[in-house]
């Protein structure tokens, strides 16, 4: 479905090349739910971009469906971390959730329908007329997971975008995104600095070295499908796969790995 096929990024900055990612390949295939996890500054966010069709990489190629990515490919949906800059203000919120689909050539009831839908899976239901500023940060990105949803992507990248609610909702959101992978089918890439999120909601944990960027490691994550916030995250298998992740960010850090 989605595949880094020698993908590298610099950026020039005052003349001077930086060398942000070297080298990436990976693929991620249909239906899968893959974690990205690398200190910080290695490129995650630029990686996520290059993916989105929002940046051009420097070296080798992005592919979706085996299409090269020179711009946001169809069937694909971001989540970004800043829910505040990635919803309208001036917008009520099902405008916020109907405005991708303008573009779908659907009629004004079809895109109704599936506003009122997406709302209800984030547990919005009904939520159309508030406007994003009267919602609680976590209800916010539940906004911006939902127009998201509503696309019905089969492509869903999300950057790190739980870093800025509290622990609980976090929690809470995590389990939404592993609900709704579940039920939608849908194809989920997940960048996060945070080595437990990428453990619990992960089939895979790509981990990327310290800049410039390669592949540090990939983990498998055999915790199985039903996973739960309290017996998930105390069990030793749990921990064991933690304590792998960690050890990889720390040899990323010291420039260690392939
Ligand atoms: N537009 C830009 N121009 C120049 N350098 C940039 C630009 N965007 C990112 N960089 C540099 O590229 C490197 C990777 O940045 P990026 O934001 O992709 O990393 P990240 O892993 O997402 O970081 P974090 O974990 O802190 O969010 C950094 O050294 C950063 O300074």
């Amino acid at each position: 479905m989605l595949e880094a096929d020698g993908i590298g990024k610099d950026y020039r900055v005052d003349g001077a090349v930086n060398t942000a990612i070297d080298s990436l390949t990976f693929q991620v295939a249909e239906g899968e739910l893959v974690c990205i996890v690398g200190p910080s500054g290695c490129g995650k966010t630029t990686l996520l971009r290059i993916c989105a069709g929002l940046l051009a990489p420097t070296r080798g190629v992005a592919k979706v469906d085996g299409r090269e990515v020179d711009g946001p490919p169809a069937d694909t949906a971001v989540v970004f971390q800043e829910y505040g800059r990635s919803l309208f203000p001036w917008m009520r919120v099902g405008a916020n959730v109907d405005l991708p689909l303008r573009r779908l050539g659907l009629t004004r009831a079809e895109r109704r329908e599936r506003v009122a839908e997406a709302l209800g899976l984030v547990d919005l239901a009904g939520r159309e007329r508030a406007w994003p500023w009267q919602l609680s940060g976590g209800m916010q990105q539940r906004v911006a997971i939902a127009r998201a949803v509503a696309y019905r992507p089969r492509l869903l990248l999300m950057d790190e975008p739980f870093a800025a609610v509290d622990a609980q909702t976090r929690a809470e959101l995590e389990d939404l995104i592993r609900d709704l992978w579940h039920r939608l089918g849908v194809t989920v890439v997940f960048i996060t600095h945070d080595i437990d999120e990428s453990v619990y909601l992960g089939q895979r944990v790509l981990v990327l070295s310290s800049s410039p960027t390669r592949m540090q490691a990939e983990i498998h994550i055999g915790l199985g499908e039903d996973r739960d916030q309290l017996a998930t995250r105390s069990s030793p298998e749990f921990a064991k796969l933690r304590g792998a992740v960690w050890k990889e960010i720390q040899a990323a850090k010291k420039g260690g790995g392939e």
